[in-house]
């Protein structure tokens, strides 16, 4: 078989959209705009992303499900956050060919199932905090241009935090241990990332504020990979969720609400793939190890080999799969790099005899290591790989972020990367910033020790504020 090479990574969209279907995660070839397929490899890849986003969730909250179908009586109840979704939302309004009395939504997001249920669960300080998630389809009618795992109308993957407090101020507490959660999450991925506290005008509709997580594609444009939203009582007074507080009144709830959808695993595919495929951190990688035996005399005692170490691995918890197949190591090697297999074994008889294994590591690195121990380098090995894959992804967004003084100087920087101007704060400098650089307020910085002085650079105000520029996925 004669490998079909990728485009190279500069081209990144064809890079990206060739290596979804030669690294078999998704087959876009579904009859129905923004709606995909995940191929069986690429659904083992999310069942482990989402378990590593469990783990994280579960010590303290609880999960559940909603219904997917939301009465326009209640999705209409919200005004901010009608407006915000009012465009984007799918309407069911038959029920085989009876049209319905009441038509029904499909949950773009879930505030306006879950809430009016919140209503019927909090009645007392007693029942808070109450931290619930779901990881749902949602449904959003993107006019913008879809694209697999970026921006989907079917949103496969959509996981939803809800909290629900007694106070603002605990609820304020929440967003950050929600932005902690992500924080370990995409270090697990050694995927890294900007926090910026979203601008007034792109927040989330119905909150008080948003804080987001901005990753920087290799084409240098930035990808929103979650966000959390303290809601405050906006909800709340909505639809009545109260709570009895320890003097006895009712008081309105505090709430916040956080997402992470598949656009996690797109960050995946495209801050570590390279020009021969997928390259997946050890903690979600569906095959952690592959073992290939070289195959040209001793064929039985070498497999007879390769399955015992395989015995031995996987005893010892590693996903590890060997390749029987006769094709010649060099396609075996192609295969099992596009898929993106973090370590490789290869063992041929000469090897046997010496005792050694050859591990070549998904970044390149290759070294010879004795059998007996071979679990120990393999997981040395992948701590190893782990740490360089993180650092190396630090080191070009770093590299894609930089400080600019003018908004000629922000447009030729966010032509491929971040641009960081002084900003008054003001929506009215925020909007002539857009314009005049053409691209997006990410907003401030959030949690960014950086402090100076500097003039904002529409209207001079002395200010220590900035804003982070990109152009967005
Ligand atoms: N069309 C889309 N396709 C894929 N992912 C999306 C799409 N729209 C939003 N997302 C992802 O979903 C995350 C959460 O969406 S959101 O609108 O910001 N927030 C909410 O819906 C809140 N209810 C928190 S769950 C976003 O940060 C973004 O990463
Ligand atoms: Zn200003």
């Amino acid at each position: 078989m004669t490998e079909a090479k990728l485009p190279g990574k500069e081209n990144f969209s064809e890079w990206y959209h060739e290596l979804l279907k030669a690294g078999e995660i998704i087959d876009v070839r579904y009859p129905v705009k923004g709606m995909c397929v995940w191929y069986p490899f690429g659904f083992a890849l999310r069942r482990n992303v989402y378990d590593l986003m469990r783990e994280l969730l579960d010590p303290d909250h609880q999960e559940t499900q909603f219904p997917l179908l939301i009465p326009e009586t209640e999705f209409m109840k919200e005004a901010e956050h009608i407006k915000g979704f009012e465009d984007e939302v799918y309407w069911v309004t038959h029920g085989g060919t009876s049209p319905l009395e009441i038509k029904l939504a499909l949950r773009p997001t879930s505030e306006t199932a879950i809430y009016p249920i919140f209503k019927l669960w909090v009645r007392s300080h007693a029942d808070l905090p109450l931290k619930i998630y779901q990881i749902v389809n949602t449904f959003r009618y993107e006019t913008k241009h879809t694209r697999p795992l970026i921006r989907l109308r079917e949103i496969t993957s959509f996981k939803e935090a809800h909290t629900v407090h007694a106070t603002w101020d605990e609820a304020a507490e929440q967003v950050e241990a929600a932005l902690n959660i992500y924080a370990e999450f995409y270090r697990r991925l050694a995927i890294p990332f900007l926090f910026a506290r979203r601008p007034s005008w792109d927040k989330f509709p119905g909150s008080d504020y948003s804080i987001a997580l901005d990753t920087v594609m290799p084409d240098g444009r930035t990808l929103q990979i979650g966000t959390a939203h303290l809601l405050g009582t906006n909800f709340a007074t909505t639809y009545g969720i109260t709570f009895e507080n320890e003097g006895g009144e009712q008081e309105f709830a505090n709430q916040t609400c956080y997402g992470v959808s598949e656009r996690c695993i797109a960050a995946l595919i495209s801050v570590h793939g390279d020009d021969k495929g997928l390259v997946l951190p050890w903690s979600v990688a569906p095959v952690q190890v592959v073992i290939v035996p070289i195959l040209f005399k001793d064929k039985e005692r070498t497999l007879e080999v390769s399955r015992e170490i395989k015995a031995r691995l996987a005893a010892a918890g590693i996903r590890a799969a060997i390749d029987e197949s006769d094709e010649r190591p060099g396609a075996k090697f192609y295969k099992w790099e596009m898929k993106g297999v973090p370590i490789r074994i290869e063992i041929g008889p000469r090897d046997i005899e010496n005792g050694v294994a050859v591990l070549a590591r998904r970044d390149g690195k290759k070294l010879t290591v004795p059998l007996d121990g071979l679990l120990a380098s393999i997981e040395e090995e992948a701590a190893d790989l782990q740490e360089a894959m993180l650092a190396r992804a630090q080191a070009f967004l770093a590299s894609k972020v930089k400080d600019c003084e003018t908004a000629e100087e922000a447009r030729v920087q966010t032509a491929a990367g971040v641009a960081r101007v002084a900003w008054c704060g003001s929506e009215e400098c925020g909007h002539r910033i857009e314009e005049e650089v053409g691209a997006a307020v990410l907003g401030e910085p959030w949690r960014s020790s950086e402090k100076g002085e500097r003039s904002c650079i529409v209207c001079g105000a002395r200010t220590e504020k900035c804003a982070l520029l990109a152009r967005q996925y």
